[in-house]
């Protein structure tokens, strides 16, 4: 597992248009060695920021975004179009603009799908998912991660000593009572999310500055889940001034 690595901007928008420009360089290069990218989203302010910066980036269409392989590492369980949903907003910020080839774009379930109201049924037909994505293994090798970070130190729906901070067997695991609203989640695992190649953290504002800290001084994931999150090769943590 990778060391982090810490950049800081000087506000909220400059890291979403920096972290914009990164993404689609990311891609680019990888496409470019391998021919297809793999990329996690994440739900929350900063991480819809980036992907509207990438929608107006001008050199967005220099990702061949018809090969890029689009999951999501958590999702607000609630029906589908739900405004709050992650997919939804990431649609609309981004994957509704772009040639996606929908058959390598993986949203999780909506609950009131197949699955029903039922997260953990959405979160084993997820983890299939990536299995059947993954060539043998159980989950794919991510190129980029994006994460965002919430004040108490969670990442994805993976709060403090929650049961999801503490499953090492499932990859993808529903959530209940989740301190952040909506309350019903499907998430990846800290597990499945080590997967990555890159795990890029974004952060902003003062109120992130305390669990940056912890996390960057090697707090236990279980009290701080963000500190867990680590990249095969690179971890990322992407601060804005107030955040750093
Ligand atoms: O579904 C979610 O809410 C996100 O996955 C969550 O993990 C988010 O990334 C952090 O809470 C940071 O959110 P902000 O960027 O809005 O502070």
């Amino acid at each position: 597992m990778s060391s982090p690595e810490v950049v800081v901007y000087r506000d909220a928008g400059l890291l979403a248009a920096a972290t914009a420009a990164r993404l689609v360089t990311r891609l680019v290069d990888v496409q470019a060695a391998r021919g297809s990218a793999s990329l996690v989203l994440t739900g929350g302010r900063t991480g819809i920021a980036v992907l509207e910066q990438v929608r107006v980036s001008p050199a967005r269409d220099a990702v061949d975004w018809s090969r890029v392989d689009l999951f999501w590492g958590d999702e607000r369980f609630l029906p589908a179009g739900a405004p709050e949903r992650n997919e939804t907003q990431a649609r609309a910020a981004l994957l509704d603009h772009v040639p996606v080839d929908p058959a390598r774009v993986f949203p999780m379930a909506a609950s009131d799908g197949v699955h029903g109201d039922d997260p953990d049924a959405a979160a084993a037909a997820y983890a299939s998912v990536l299995a059947g994505c993954a060539s043998g293994a159980a989950v794919p090798t991510f190129d980029v991660c994006l994460l965002g970070v919430g004040e108490e130190g969670h990442t994805l729906s993976v709060f403090p000593d929650s049961p999801a901070v503490h499953e090492t067997e499932r990859a993808v695991v529903g959530v209940r009572d989740c301190p952040k609203p909506p309350p019903t989640r499907v998430s990846l695992t800290l597990g499945a999310a080590r997967h990555s190649d890159e795990i890029w953290l974004m952060t902003t504002g003062a109120s992130k500055a305390s669990a940056v800290a912890q996390a960057l001084a090697g707090a236990d994931e279980v009290a701080l889940p963000a500190a867990g999150a680590r990249g095969r090769s690179r971890t990322l943590w992407l601060l804005d001034s107030a955040a750093a």
